[in-house]
């Protein structure tokens, strides 16, 4: 196979796995949801470059730790279909990882938007 079509192949594969972690998983589209909503308010608000980095960033770590997640949880439901402690605790520890970081994004997104928010409200009783 030529190196271009190989890495097309690549690509595409990779691509089928996004689209196959949205249509399979909740939390994932949950995920990309909340990351539109930040992105919407992160333009209204005309976040700094700064922020546009950390925010992007931070979408780019909770989306990708949620599909390495889900494809953790295949490998788990193909080693086994019978109860065992250690599918149980590779499962919780990926979904944990999961969790660590949306908690985590949660106090960025606080961080970046509070200071945005008090500035509007500011502006808007100065207003009226
Ligand atoms: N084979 C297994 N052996 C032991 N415990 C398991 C096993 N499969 C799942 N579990 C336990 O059940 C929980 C739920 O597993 P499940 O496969 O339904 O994933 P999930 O939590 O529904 O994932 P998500 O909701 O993120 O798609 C796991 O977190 C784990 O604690």
């Amino acid at each position: 196979m030529r190196k271009r079509e190989r890495l097309r192949k690549s690509f595409s594969h990779a691509w089928s796995g996004v689209k196959a972690a949205i249509q399979a998983e909740r939390n994932m589209r949950i995920h990309v949801l909340m990351a539109a909503i930040v992105v919407i308010a992160a333009i209204i608000f005309k976040i700094s470059k700064i922020e546009w980095l950390i925010l992007l960033i931070t979408i780019g770590i909770v989306l990708s730790l949620e599909m390495i997640n889900t494809a953790i949880e295949r490998v788990v439901d193909l080693a086994t279909d019978e109860y065992h402690p250690l599918a149980k605790a590779a499962k919780d520890i990926a979904a944990g990882a999961v969790f660590l970081f949306a908690f985590i994004s949660i106090i960025i997104g606080v961080v970046i938007f509070i200071p945005h928010l008090v500035h509007f409200f500011k502006y808007s009783l100065h207003f009226w």
